[in-house]
Parts: structure tokens; C-alpha cells; sequence
């Protein structure tokens, strides 16, 4: 009797392994047939159907996993997860030589249902390679190439005194201090808003706004994505639920601030008022050049908006670039008192104790140039980047890379590459100086750590100014020392990067685990030249 129910499910059973073997002979044949006899690159043993599933590199910190790869295969190691190809570039040439040089056929990027499903559909920096990709970042760009950030210089320059007042509060937390120095510089330029300070309500709803981002690329959340119809089910699922709810959560917050804003600058557009803000200008040119079509440009206008809005930092995931780097000096700094006595000797003979550095300083300060450098490598915030993906077949180094590889360069190995870097754990800004001039003969980690060719981050150019002004400005008037402990003594912290990247996943940045530290003035003077600059500003 039981054979008469087992037989049809036997059937079954055989029916779909018949499936799949056929589906995984003709994936294989074709590859086969593609591949006119050369070799796929060189990486561990792989195993039918899984891949590399079960030996590939571990989720956590995957980047040491990958560094260790390429020292076993070389500059290329090649993977496949349940029959997906993934390549791992492992020196500063391969990433050039492919993703720049080659970024024709390189510029994609896996698909992720579960941020489009969240609310990030229109997020040109998880968007396929194509028209509409290139037709937003063009927009973005606008508005964020070298020659149009110098413009928001001298408001760069004020809301970092701006900022930086918050700590002459002595209560005032570290990690908000910073978030709101780089949040509200990014609210003021895409939306004209003024956010006085690091309560305001708005920053936090950005932060939640960009949990989805942080919950779908961290490892453990990460999984769901490979069953995109999670993002379906309702919120009182069994063990989904949580994550359900926060990405819900986080879609309603992303929806309520870019609409919400983007009216709001709309509305004083159309009153006329004078705005000199990002979305301002956009619908200018759009009413201008498309009067007739104003709706067809809403989507863009405020999808190119909230774009700028991602790089915001999280206080409790951490997942912001800008935010995090800065993060990591502060941490850097109070480890290094050396460091910043020379950065203020620079400060003290370019600038002098009766102003405030600015941009029209920063040929000058070499130094305070180094020292930004030396915090992009030092704590690297993207260590793998953002994955590409080919577009056709390729043939690198003599490898054959099929269509559809995903690519994930090692930033954060190159950044830590002895040989390019002696003692690359140590801070040491000095390795960018010779001669009393900034070195042309080392790799500059800005040309890596912004990622590659067309999917380039096109935030560079506003985030090195950032990075630039409040270092310059920090230094000048603060001295940033460790914690104490309950004993008065100083606390050592030691730079521990998180970790945020699933060998798939699409996006990670890192924080820097641990980077309480005290921030105080200088000297009374230095005080009341940042308070009389403030007051200046307004
Ligand atoms: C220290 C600061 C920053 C770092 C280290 C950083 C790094 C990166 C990296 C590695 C990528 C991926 C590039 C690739 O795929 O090859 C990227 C993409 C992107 N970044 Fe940044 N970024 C920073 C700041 C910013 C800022 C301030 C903004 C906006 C105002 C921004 C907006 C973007 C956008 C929109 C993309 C997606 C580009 C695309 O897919 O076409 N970033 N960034």
C-alpha cells in the first residue's frame, strides 16, 4: 500500500534531479562550447551543482579570505556559487586592466530583487548597467563632478564650523557630531535644508531610510535575497518577521523623506524663492527643457536626490562611507598625538591663529593632504566595493570570463599591501610625502578606494573635499586624545574593522568597531576663533 503513495513522489523526486542535471549539462556544455579551449582562472576545487558553496571564503571579513585565495591563485581567482561565476581581483593592474579599461563590458551589477521590492528600485548604485542607470547618474554627476563641487566649497567649509561647535558642548557624542557634519552637509546641498543640529529629526529618519541597504548587504540578512519572494510575505511571518518589519520600516522612512523634501524644495522653487540646492536646480532644467513632461522628470529629480541621501552615516550599523572614514581619523588621531602636532605646525605656518583654513589652503597644506589620504587606506570603508558584473564574454590575463561573473576587486587588500604600503596597519601620512611634496610614485588609494571605470562613485570629488575640510579645521582647533578609564588613565583602543559583505552581496562598508575618543579645544583662543567664525557664517 505504502508503494502506492511513495511511487508517484519517487517519480517526483526523479523528475526534478532529471531537471536540473539536464539544466546544469547544458549550462556546462555551453560554457564548454564558449570557452574555445582556454582556461577559466585558476581558484579552489569546485563541486558539481554548489560550486564553491561550501569552501568558499568565510562571510565574515571575507576580504581576508579573498587575500589569502589570491595568494594561493594569483591576481585572479575564479569561483562559482550554485552556478554562478565570481572572479576576485587581487592587485591594483588586474582592477584597472579589467574593470576600468574594460568597463564597456564591466559595468553591471547583480540583481537584487529584495532592494528593489524595499523601495530602492530607482537607486542607480544597485541598478543594472543600461539607460536608465545612465541616465540618472549623468543627472547625479551634474552636480557632483570636479567642476561643479568647488561651488559648494564655501557651504562645505561653513557647516563644518558649524559642526564642529557641537563639540564645545562637552556632552556632545562623537559619532553624532560626525554624522551630523556629513548628513547635514548632504541635506543642504541636495535639498537646501538647514539641520542645526545632530538631534534633529530628519537625520535619524535618513538613517532609517537607508537600513535597508545595511539589512539586506549584512551577511546573515543577506540570505533571503536568494528567495526574493520574502519580500512578500507579511510581517508576522515566522522567523522572517523581524527582518520583514525593519525593511518595511526603513521603505516608509525612504519614501516619507524624499517625498517629503522633494515637495518641499519643489514648492519653494515655485514660489520663486532663490535655492542654490541640487533639486532646485534640476527642476529648473527640467521644467525648462521638458515644461510639458514636469512628471516624467518628478521620478528622476527625486530618485537623483535621495542617491546623495545613501551616503548618510548609521549610528548603529555604521553603514555610511563619508561618515565612517571620518570615524577612523578620529580613531587614527587620538592614536597618533605625533600626527596631529605636524598637522598643526602645517596648520599654524600656512594658515596662522586668526582664521580658519579653508579650500585656498589646501595646495599648501601637504600634511593635512597626506593625513586624508592615509585615512581612505587605513580604514578602507569599502573593502570589496560594490560588485560589477560582465556584460559579454571576455578573455583576461588568457582566463575566459564568461557573461554574467560577478567581480569583486580587493580594495581593501591592495590598501594593505605591504609591498605597496611598508607596515600598512600603522598611520603614517608620511608615506605620501617626499621632499616636502605629496608622491607621485606610490598608488594613491583615492584612484581605488571610489571603485572603477563607469560605476565609479560619482561622490568622489564632495566626499575628498569633506574629508579634507574637516581634518583641516578639526586640527586646527581641537585636540582629539583617547577615552579615560574609571582610573583617569587613557584607554587604548585598537582599530577593529566590522564587517558588513556576504560574497555576494552587492555593497559593504565597514566602521571602525570602536572609536571613542574626547574631543576638546586647543586653547581658549582656539575656541573663540571657531565660535567668532560661526558667528561669522551666519
Ligand atoms: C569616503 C567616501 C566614499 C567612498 C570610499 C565611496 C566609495 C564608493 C565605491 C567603492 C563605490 C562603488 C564603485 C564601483 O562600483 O566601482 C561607490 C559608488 C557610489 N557612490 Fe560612493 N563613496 C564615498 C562617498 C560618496 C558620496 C559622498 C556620495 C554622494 C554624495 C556617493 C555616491 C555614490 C553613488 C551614487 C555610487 C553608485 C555609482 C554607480 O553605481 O553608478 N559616494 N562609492
Amino acid at each position: 500500500m505504502a508503494w502506492f503513495f511513495l511511487a508517484p513522489l519517487q517519480a517526483l523526486y526523479v523528475a526534478l534531479l532529471s531537471i536540473v542535471a539536464l539544466h546544469y549539462w547544458k549550462s556546462a556544455s555551453d560554457l564548454w562550447r564558449r570557452r574555445q579551449g582556454l582556461s577559466l582562472p585558476p581558484g579552489p576545487r569546485r563541486w558539481p551543482l554548489v560550486g564553491n558553496l561550501f569552501n568558499a571564503p568565510s562571510p565574515w571579513k571575507p576580504w581576508l579570505g579573498y587575500r589569502k585565495l589570491s595568494s594561493e591563485f594569483g591576481d585572479i581567482v575564479y569561483l562559482e556559487m550554485l552556478g554562478r561565476p565570481m572572479i576576485i581581483l587581487g592587485s591594483p593592474e588586474v582592477m584597472i586592466e579589467f574593470l576600468e579599461k574594460r568597463s564597456a563590458v564591466t559595468s553591471d551589477r547583480p540583481e537584487s530583487a529584495l532592494m528593489a521590492i524595499f523601495g530602492q528600485k530607482n537607486n542607480f548604485g544597485f541598478m543594472r548597467y543600461g539607460l536608465l542607470w545612465r541616465r540618472l547618474r549623468r543627472n547625479f554627476w551634474q552636480h557632483f563632478h570636479s567642476g561643479a563641487v568647488p561651488s559648494s566649497h564655501p557651504m562645505q567649509e561653513s557647516f563644518t564650523r558649524k559642526a564642529l561647535v557641537r563639540f564645545l558642548d562637552l556632552s556632545a557624542d562623537t559619532k553624532a557630531v560626525i554624522r551630523y557634519a556629513f548628513g547635514g552637509t548632504i541635506l543642504k546641498f541636495v535639498y537646501g535644508v538647514e539641520v542645526e543640529n545632530e538631534g534633529d529629526p530628519r537625520i535619524a529618519e535618513l538613517e532609517e531610510a537607508n537600513d535597508v541597504i545595511r539589512a539586506i548587504t549584512t551577511p546573515m540578512q543577506f540570505a533571503p535575497e536568494a528567495l526574493p519572494f520574502v519580500g512578500y510575505l507579511p510581517t508576522w511571518t515566522p522567523f522572517l518577521g523581524k527582518l520583514i518589519t525593519r525593511l518595511s520600516k526603513s521603505r516608509a522612512a525612504h519614501e516619507h523623506i524624499t517625498t517629503e523634501q522633494y515637495y518641499l524644495a519643489k514648492a519653494r522653487a515655485e514660489a520663486g524663492e532663490d535655492d542654490t540646492s541640487m533639486v532646485f536646480k534640476l527642476l529648473a532644467a527640467a521644467s525648462k527643457l521638458h515644461a510639458s513632461h514636469e512628471e516624467d522628470y518628478c521620478l528622476p529629480v527625486a530618485a537623483i536626490a535621495a542617491e546623495a541621501d545613501y551616503d548618510l552615516h548609521d549610528p548603529q550599523a555604521g553603514a555610511d562611507t563619508m561618515s565612517s572614514t571620518a570615524e577612523g581619523l578620529f580613531l587614527a588621531m587620538s592614536l597618533y598625538p605625533e600626527i596631529q602636532e605636524k598637522a598643526r605646525a602645517e596648520l599654524s605656518t600656512v594658515v596662522g591663529p586668526d582664521r580658519m583654513p579653508g579650500f585656498k589652503d589646501r595646495q599648501s597644506l601637504v600634511y593635512v593632504n597626506a593625513v586624508v589620504k592615509e585615512a581612505l587606506r587605513w580604514h578602507n570603508v569599502t573593502p570589496i566595493g560594490v560588485l560589477h558584473t560582465t556584460t559579454a564574454d571576455e578573455v583576461l590575463r588568457g582566463h575566459f570570463i564568461p557573461a554574467g561573473t560577478m567581480i569583486a576587486p580587493n580594495i581593501w587588500a591592495c590598501m594593505h599591501n605591504p609591498d605597496i604600503y611598508p607596515e600598512p596597519n600603522t598611520f603614517n601620512p608620511e608615506r605620501f610625502i617626499r621632499d616636502g611634496k605629496l608622491r607621485n610614485d606610490i598608488l594613491d588609494p583615492v584612484s581605488i578606494v571610489f571603485g572603477f571605470g563607469r560605476r565609479k562613485c560619482p561622490g568622489r570629488h564632495f566626499a575628498d573635499a569633506m574629508l579634507y575640510i574637516i581634518v583641516a579645521s578639526l586640527l586646527h582647533v581641537f585636540d582629539v586624545r583617547p577615552p579615560l578609564d574609571e582610573d583617569g588613565q587613557p584607554i587604548k583602543i585598537e582599530l577593529h574593522q566590522s564587517h558588513g559583505f556576504l560574497s555576494y552581496a552587492p555593497f559593504a562598508r565597514l566602521f571602525p568597531e570602536d572609536c571613542r575618543c574626547v574631543v576638546r579645544p586647543q586653547s581658549a583662543r582656539a575656541e573663540a576663533l571657531l565660535r567668532n567664525a560661526v558667528a561669522n557664517d551666519v
